[in-house]
Order: structure tokens, then C-alpha cells, then sequence
């Protein structure tokens, strides 16, 4: 469901809340489902408040689009903070099998002790996925099911019993997800949401989010600008890139001037068609 299908007041978020910490009794692990794109920006602003002390796993979802090195530099933060992350893409698959293995190996001695009091052979481990709209959540459920499991959404009046959905012998997911609320009150967190596609582009204006994602790459992946736009250099003036990327592909107005709503789905059409190749949106270091 796309995120502004989703009225998040107060009271939506309260009951958002409620419901996933009503899950949580169910299950072993929590996987905190990110995008590896945007980490921090895709994440939660309660959820340490959320999960409580719940075994949690995160994952960084979308990593096919993300910069690798900076995933890598990801998996060290949240290391470094003692939580295991693993980087996937549940569209292809790739990382989805380290998922089982990282779960049982981080429930082992709740499940030891269940052996311990002679229980000879424990249930399969139970999961919940978490996340905020549009992080990749059906995708990986049905990843992880092997099969289509139709989203459920919202139905108003409609309650609908929790359904355990069988990954392998050793896991079971629950068929609904936890849908969180992002960071909202934060303009950056709202940018780089936009600019990975999170958010719908009517919410924002398109210009302001190609200004973000240009500013942002002429500082963090300038060669890919100017490659991939045929430019000598990048202009220190971000209406003069505008002029500059306009020129080259075309936009420009009946008047003869540069058509700069053009230039941004230009812009942001590359970015996230990754035809300026992969990248990250956000580094530890601008969070600590
Ligand atoms: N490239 C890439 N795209 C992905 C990946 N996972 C999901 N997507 C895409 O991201 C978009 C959102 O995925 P969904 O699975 O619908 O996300 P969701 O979290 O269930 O969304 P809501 O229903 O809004 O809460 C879809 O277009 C997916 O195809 C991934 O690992 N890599």
C-alpha cells in the first residue's frame, strides 16, 4: 500500500503500536525490516520502545540498490550497538536464506532452555516482519513463503484471525506484517524517503526532492553526475546543474528556457531506475 494511502495521526499511530506489541506475544523475533538505502530514514522513530526487549533482528532490505560499501558500514553500526543486521533483497532472493539461520542461532537459548526442561522437539522458531510503508514488507513475506501470500491491508470492520505462514520446517512468519510510522517531523528523513520513492511524489514538490538528491550526489558520488550526464564538472550553483542537465537531455520550455520539472523526473527517474548505478542515501557518520 503506498504510504499516502495512510493517515498516520496520533490515534493511528497509538493503535499501530498496540497491534504490533500484540503480535509480539506470539513470536520469538522481531525482523526490523529497512531500507538499506536509507537505514536510518526508513526506520521506526519508537521502535527500541516498541520491541522492547523482544530478540530482534534487522534487515536491511533493497541492498540490490544500495551502495555496498556503505551497506558494509551499516552492518558495523548497528554491530557496534549489538545488533545483528544482514543486508537483502528480498525481490531476488539473495541474503533471504541467511534469515533462518540468523533467527534460530539468535532464539538458541530460549529454545535450549524448552530442550533443557524436556521438550524434546521445539516448535518452530515464530517471526514477525516490521517496517514502515513500502519498505518491502509483502515482498519479502511471500520471499520467505515461497508462494503469494495476497496483502490484507486494512479493512475496515474486518478482523481477521493471525495466520501462520510455513518457511521451511524450522520457521513460521506471521501472514500480516507490523506497519510503522516513519520519522516525519524530521525534512531530511522526509527527503531521502522521497527521493528512494517511499513516499509518494505529490506529497512533496518534485523539484525540491531533485534538489535534495542532486545536492546530496554532487557531493557523495559526483563522478556519477557528470558521467552520466555528460558533464565536465559540476556546477557549484544547483540551478546551474538544473541548466546544465537540462541542456543536455533536452528540457527545455517553448520559450527556449530550461523546463526544471522535466529535469527532475529526469533526475529522479535514473535514481531510482539506478541508472546512476547503486547508491545510499545515508552513512553512519551522519548519524553519529
Ligand atoms: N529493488 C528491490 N525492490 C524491492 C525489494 N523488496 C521490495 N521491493 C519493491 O519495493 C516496493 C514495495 O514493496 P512491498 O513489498 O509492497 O512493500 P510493503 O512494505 O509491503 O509496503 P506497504 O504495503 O505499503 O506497507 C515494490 O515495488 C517491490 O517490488 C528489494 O529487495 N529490491
Amino acid at each position: 500500500m503506498p504510504m499516502t494511502m495512510i493517515q498516520w495521526f496520533p490515534g493511528h499511530m497509538a493503535k499501530a503500536k498496540r497491534e504490533v506489541q500484540e503480535k509480539l506475544k506470539l513470536i520469538d523475533v522481531a525482523f526490523e525490516l529497512l531500507d538499506a538505502r536509507v537505514p536510518m530514514s526508513s526506520r521506526n522513530p519508537m521502535i527500541d520502545d516498541i520491541l522492547g526487549q523482544k530478540t530482534r533482528l534487522i534487515l536491511l532490505n533493497k541492498a540490490d540498490m544500495a551502495d555496498e560499501a556503505v551497506t558494509e558500514q551499516w552492518i558495523r553500526y548497528f554491530r557496534d550497538q549489538g545488533r545483528t543486521a544482514i543486508a537483502i533483497d528480498a525481490q531476488s532472493g539473495t541474503g533471504v536464506k541467511q534469515i533462518v539461520a540468523a533467527a534460530k542461532e539468535m532464539v538458541k537459548d530460549k529454545f535450549d532452555k524448552m530442550r533443557a526442561k524436556g521438550i524434546k522437539n521445539p516448535r518452530p522458531v515464530r517471526a514477525l516482519i516490521v517496517g514502515i510503508p513500502n519498505v518491502g514488507k509483502s515482498t519479502l513475506i511471500n520471499r520467505l513463503a515461497g508462494r503469494h501470500i495476497a496483502k490484507t491491508g486494512d479493512k475496515p470492520g474486518v478482523t481477521k484471525a493471525q495466520q501462520w505462514i510455513k518457511v521451511g520446517k524450522e520457521m513460521e512468519l506471521l501472514d500480516t506484517p507490523g506497519i510503522l510510522w516513519p520519522k516525519f517531523e524530521d525534512e531530511d528523513v522526509g527527503y531521502r524517503l522521497a527521493v528512494t520513492g517511499a513516499i509518494k511524489d505529490e506529497i512533496l514538490n518534485l523539484q525540491d526532492v531533485a534538489v535534495y538528491a542532486l545536492r546530496f550526489l554532487s557531493s557523495h558520488y559526483p563522478e556519477r553526475i557528470t558521467e552520466r550526464y555528460g558533464l565536465d564538472r559540476i556546477p557549484d550553483d544547483i540551478v546551474a546543474l538544473f541548466d546544465a542537465i537540462g541542456r543536455r537531455r533536452g528540457c527545455l520550455t517553448g520559450g527556449g528556457g530550461i523546463d526544471y520539472d522535466k529535469v527532475a523526473d529526469i533526475v529522479l527517474y535514473d535514481i531510482r531506475t539506478e541508472k546512476l548505478g547503486r547508491l545510499s542515501f545515508e552513512t553512519p557518520a551522519l548519524w553519529t
